[in-house]
């Protein structure tokens, strides 16, 4: 389970990107955090993996609280953490399976466990034909899914997602979201995702907390805070929707 404990986070120059965040996210949601440009999403997936610490407050993975922990303890969580990227983040000039495999060469895992995981990896995320292919030559949708394919190698427990389908086009954002989904039940995999997109939400998420400018505008199952809310900020971004 992840929590944050009254979260603050200010940078060197002033900006308060958060405030006074209480989140709970339980073990195997698929919890969505929503907001516009600049309302703090990123920083609050960079405290969970321990990548930015908080000006004030505690984030807790598992009762773990991240800010104490040592070198290699953070290393280890980042283990526990796999993430994906609106920009995929794949390097090209590897093919695809090597692309997986590297967390797993990262780890000092043995060459035949990691062609057997990859190999499994490809073939769970629909493309095990792309194997000796390059970034390059792949579609947006192909290139996600070699992203959580090399976030899901070490085994992860949670999936952080920054605007993952965001590049895509809707029918293949669907697709992607849809794999994710099926992932997380499979695995019991716990998914933080963040989006500016109430259709991301809509689409997967069991649990929706809305930021604005920094501070939690409010929490709760998607359904409710979707035809319930009456806080502007979720209005605004539901924008016609509701009307
Ligand atoms: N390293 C940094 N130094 C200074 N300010 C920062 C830093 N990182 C983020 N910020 C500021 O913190 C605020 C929140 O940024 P953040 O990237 O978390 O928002 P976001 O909701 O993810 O936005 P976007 O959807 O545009 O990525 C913004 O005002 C941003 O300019």
């Amino acid at each position: 389970m992840i929590r944050l404990e009254n979260v603050a986070k200010r940078f060197g120059d002033g900006t308060a990107a958060l405030s006074a965040i209480d989140l709970e996210i339980p073990r195997g949601a698929i919890f969505g955090i929503i907001g516009r440009s600049g309302a703090g999403k990123s920083t609050l997936l960079r405290l969970i993996n321990g990548l930015e610490h908080p000006s004030e407050g505690n984030v807790l993975v598992d009762g773990a609280l991240v800010s104490r922990l040592s070198e290699s303890g953070l290393r280890k969580l980042r283990r526990r953490i796999g993430m994906i990227f609106q920009s995929f983040g794949l390097l090209a000039n590897r093919t695809i399976a090597a692309n997986v495999a590297l967390p797993l060469e990262l780890d000092g895992v043995a060459r035949s466990d990691r062609e057997a995981r990859v190999a499994e990896l490809l073939e769970r995320v629909g493309i095990a034909d792309k194997a000796s292919s390059y970034p390059a030559e792949l579609s947006g949708g192909q290139r996600q899914r070699v992203g959580i394919a090399r976030a899901l190698a070490t085994r992860p427990e949670i999936l952080l997602c920054d605007e993952a389908t965001s590049a895509l086009d809707p029918e293949t954002t669907r697709s992607v979201l849809a794999l994710l989904a099926d992932l997380s039940r499979e695995m019991g995999l716990t998914i933080v995702l963040i989006t500016h997109e109430m259709e991301v939400i809509r689409a997967i998420c069991s649990h929706v907390a809305v930021l604005d400018h920094g501070h939690l505008v409010e929490v709760g199952p998607v359904e409710t805070v979707f035809t319930a809310s009456t806080r502007q900020a979720t209005l605004a971004l539901l924008g016609d929707e509701r009307k």
